[in-house]
């Protein structure tokens, strides 16, 4: 389409419109670090690449809206994990992006893996990630998800209430082994991130309440299946997205508490605590997360410390990150569709997605950044809203953006950070079937989890 298709129309407001609008940017040609993953960069063309191929280039060959993954960022993220945890486990939270290539990333750079459900436990093991790396989780496992998961020999079950307790009992004694087993204690933290995202504060789902004894009576009742169940340790996991480490000190400070109130109860040390993942990302340049070797020294202090405090043994860590690998690997690509000024509010942009493929803005009110992928522009900034293709006036991806002026309906947009939560959330709302996973590396693009077309939609539909 021309770039004259779209009548000119008042694209700058002169005021802000209401919203988290901040001033422009000073140059939205380009592309913040923070946020971007790690191989993209804008030629001296004006097309972004990744992974040494341009956004058109991908766009043609693989069709939008597409998740493009930078498989160099997202590896080097593993190591920087697992190194900065050198001597504890990182444990990758499948939740946040799983297909059967990361599972391979995974295995080759050296991490575990968290599952929580049936399905990442099959596409883990269809990957070969063995077994004794894998942790199993979830509030409401079902039977045949217990058996399956004892069964594939998973390294670590973590119990989630007194009746989980019962059932992988007399799963590890119908298939002979003794199941190792975390208890997973609701620690009474309020993390500072989106009510639907906090785990640890008492009103909720997940665990057994530190406060009340509930906790206390989980580790007694699986202390009461030695035969079937090893108990390893305790495991707490706060919330999602959080950039505060108080959080995780009290929590470290309150599991450290249980295993105290363990050894004086049993007599036992127990040997792990694993302290979940949740670590935030930049979602936009207002973000400002923390690497993973400054978490690493903040967790281990907190939890040497408190140890020593209460004349414990060190036991071994584990973390959980799912977001802070995946999430900053990938953007979303999208063609625009329409452009609609609204004088003196913003200018609506639509493109071939939308909630379908990023719930999230939705789902928590979250923040995301656009940029114009396909072409540079010297246009001025205007305030805009991208939005998607579906029946729902709260179908927005990004809420409240700058792009220059003059973008118009064939242009490209790429939504950075859409690595974690994007494809694993997405749904076929309005049959709008789901986005492709595109691996780049050097120069070489690779599908991981194909488009979903109406053929598979079809196929569901029993007539
Ligand atoms: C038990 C557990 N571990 C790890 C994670 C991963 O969290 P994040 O992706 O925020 O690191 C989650 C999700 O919040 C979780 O529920
Ligand atoms: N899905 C959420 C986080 C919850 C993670 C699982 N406990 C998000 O997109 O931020």
């Amino acid at each position: 389409m021309s770039r004259s298709a779209h009548p000119a129309g008042p694209r700058h407001a002169d005021v802000l419109p209401e919203g988290h609008y901040s001033p422009p940017p000073a140059d939205l040609n380009a592309l913040d670090d923070k946020v971007w993953p790690l191989t993209a960069r804008r030629g001296d063309d004006g097309v972004v690449s990744i992974g040494g191929i341009g956004v058109r280039e991908l766009a043609e060959e693989f069709g939008t809206p597409a998740y493009v993954l930078d498989e160099q960022d997202f590896r080097e993220r593993c190591r920087a994990w697992r190194e900065a945890f050198a001597g504890a486990d990182v444990f990758y939270a499948g939740k946040a992006f799983l297909c059967r290539a990361v599972v391979g990333w995974l295995r080759e750079e050296g991490l575990n893996l968290d599952v929580c459900s049936g399905g990442e436990l099959a596409v883990a093991l269809a990957a070969g990630m063995p077994g004794e790396r894998i942790a199993m989780h979830g509030n409401n496992k079902s039977v045949a998800e217990i058996e399956r998961a004892v069964g594939a020999g998973v390294g670590r079950i973590v119990v989630d209430s007194f009746e989980e307790i019962e059932r992988v009992a007399v799963a590890a004694r119908l298939a002979g082994v003794r199941q190792k087993v975390l208890v997973r204690v609701t620690v009474g933290v309020e993390a500072h991130t989106h009510e639907f995202i906090a785990t640890a504060h008492e009103d909720q789902k997940f665990g057994l309440a530190l406060a009340g004894g509930d906790a206390a009576e989980g580790v007694r009742r699986v202390l009461a299946h030695r035969d079937a169940l090893e108990l390893v340790g305790l495991h707490s996991h706060i919330g999602s997205q959080i950039f505060d480490m108080a959080g995780f000190e009290v929590s470290a400070h309150r599991v450290v508490g249980l295993l105290t109130e363990v050894r004086d109860e049993h007599g036992v040390e127990l040997p792990e605590i694993d302290l979940g993942g949740g670590l935030g990302i930049a979602y936009t340049s207002d973000d400002d997360p923390r690497g993973p070797r400054e978490i690493a020294k903040a967790l281990g202090e907190i939890v040497a410390r408190e140890c020593e405090f209460a004349g414990l043994r060190v036991p071994r860590l584990a973390v959980e990150p799912g977001r802070a690998i995946a999430g900053p690997s990938a953007f979303t690509l999208y063609e625009v569709g329409t452009v609609k000024p609204l004088a003196g509010l913003r200018t609506y942009v639509s493109v071939d997605g939308g909630m379908s493929d990023n719930i999230r803005t939705a789902l928590y009110d979250a923040d995301y950044t656009v940029g114009l992928v396909g072409r540079a522009s010297g246009a001025a900034p205007m305030p805009a809203r991208v939005v998607g293709k579906h029946c729902e006036s709260g179908d927005i991806v990004v809420r409240d953006a700058y792009l220059p002026g003059d973008v118009e309906a064939g242009d490209l947009l790429a939504v950075p950070a859409t690595g974690a939560y994007c494809r694993s959330m997405a749904s076929n709302y309005n049959h709008v079937p789901r986005p492709p996973v595109i691996a780049v590396a050097d120069g070489q693009a690779r599908v991981i989890v194909r488009r979903e077309t109406e053929e598979d939609l079809l196929r569901l539909d029993a007539g």
